[in-house]
C-alpha cells in the first residue's frame, strides 16, 4: 500500500469529538491567558484580515476537519466561505454546526474572543450567524489529486486557508510540496494564503486513530511556499509550552504564515 493510500487508511478512524476534545478544549484552549496556543492562533487569523489586504468574494478552507475557528476572522471579508475535508464524518459534524444543530461542540467561547480580539463590538451571536449564512459548501476535497476538489470548483478562490492539515496528510516531504502544489491551483493568482501547521510532529491521536505527521521545520514550509510560487508576508511560530504537551500529539509548536500566490509573471 503506498504511503497516500495507508494515510487514507488511517484516517477511516478518525474520531471528530475525540480531536475536538483533545486540541480545542482546556488546557489548549484557555482564554484566560493570551500566552495559550488557542489565543495565539486566533490572534494570527484576527490581525492579518485587520490588514484589511486579504477580501475577495470566495474563501476556500482546504481540510476543515470539524473545526470553524479558523473562519471566524474572515467571514466579514468574504462573500462566500467553502469548507472542505476528506471525511464524512467531519463534513456531518460542520452541516450540524451550520444548521445550528443540537449537541454539537461549544464554539461560543471561540466566537466571544475573536470578537473582543477584532475590537469593532460586535455581539458574537451575530458573528455566529454570519458565518452560518456564509459557509454556504461544505465539498469532499483529496489534496493529494491534482484536482483536489475533482470537477466541484468552477473557478479559483480569492483566498486560502489551511490548518493542520498539509503536514498531517502527508507521508514524506515530497507528497507534503505536491499537496501544496496540487491546492494552490485552487487559488488565484495574487489571493492571498493563511496557512497554520504544526512543527516537528510526528503523530497525533484522534480517539481511536493515531495519524502520521511528516515533520517540517519553518525552513521546510518556507522552502515549500516558495517552490509553489508564493511570497511570504509573514511567518511565526509558536513554541509548545510543556503544560500543553498532553500526550495527544508530540507537536513542537505551531506555525502560522500569511503568503500571497505571485501573479502571472
Ligand atoms: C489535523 S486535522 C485539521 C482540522 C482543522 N483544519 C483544524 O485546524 O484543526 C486534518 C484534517 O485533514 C483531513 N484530511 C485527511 N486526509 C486528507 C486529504 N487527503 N485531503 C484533504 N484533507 C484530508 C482530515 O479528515 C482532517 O479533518
Ligand atoms: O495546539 N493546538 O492548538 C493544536 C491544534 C490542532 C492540532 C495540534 C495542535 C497539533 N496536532 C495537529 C494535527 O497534526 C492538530
Amino acid at each position: 500500500m503506498s504511503g497516500i493510500a495507508a494515510v487514507g487508511e488511517s484516517y477511516q478512524k478518525f474520531n471528530p469529538r475525540a480531536y475536538l476534545q483533545n486540541n480545542y478544549m482546556p488546557p489548549r484552549a484557555d482564554f484566560g491567558s493570551e500566552d495559550c496556543v488557542v489565543p495565539w492562533k486566533l490572534r494570527c487569523l484576527a490581525e492579518a484580515f485587520a490588514t484589511g489586504d486579504i477580501h475577495g468574494r470566495t474563501l476556500l478552507d482546504i481540510g476543515s476537519g470539524p473545526t470553524i475557528y479558523q473562519l471566524l476572522s474572515a467571514c466579514d471579508h468574504f462573500e462566500e466561505i467553502i469548507a472542505t475535508d476528506y471525511l464524512e464524518v467531519n463534513r456531518e459534524v460542520l452541516r450540524r454546526w451550520v444548521q445550528d444543530e443540537p449537541d454539537g461542540f461549544d464554539w461560543s467561547p471561540y466566537i466571544k474572543h475573536v470578537c473582543r480580539i477584532e475590537g469593532k463590538g460586535e455581539q458574537w451571536k451575530e458573528k455566529e450567524q454570519k458565518l452560518r449564512r456564509k459557509l454556504r459548501q461544505i465539498l469532499p476535497i483529496d489534496v493529494h489529486q491534482p484536482e483536489p476538489l475533482g470537477s466541484q470548483l468552477c473557478q479559483p478562490a480569492d483566498a486560502l486557508v489551511s490548518t493542520f492539515c498539509l503536514e498531517a496528510v502527508s507521508p514524506d516531504r515530497p507528497s507534503f510540496e505536491r499537496a501544496l502544489r496540487n491546492i494552490t491551483t485552487l487559488l488565484q493568482p495574487g489571493g492571498h494564503f493563511l496557512l497554520i501547521g504544526a512543527l516537528e510532529e510526528t503523530f497525533y491521536l484522534a480517539g481511536e486513530a493515531k495519524l502520521s505527521v511528516v515533520p517540517v521545520s519553518e525552513a521546510d514550509v518556507r522552502e515549500a511556499l516558495s517552490k509553489s510560487g508564493y511570497h511570504i508576508h509573514d511567518f511565526r511560530s509558536y513554541l509548545m509550552p510543556p503544560g500543553l504537551k498532553i500526550g495527544v500529539d508530540d507537536v513542537s509548536g505551531v506555525f502560522f504564515v500569511h503568503a500571497q500566490k505571485k501573479p502571472v509573471a
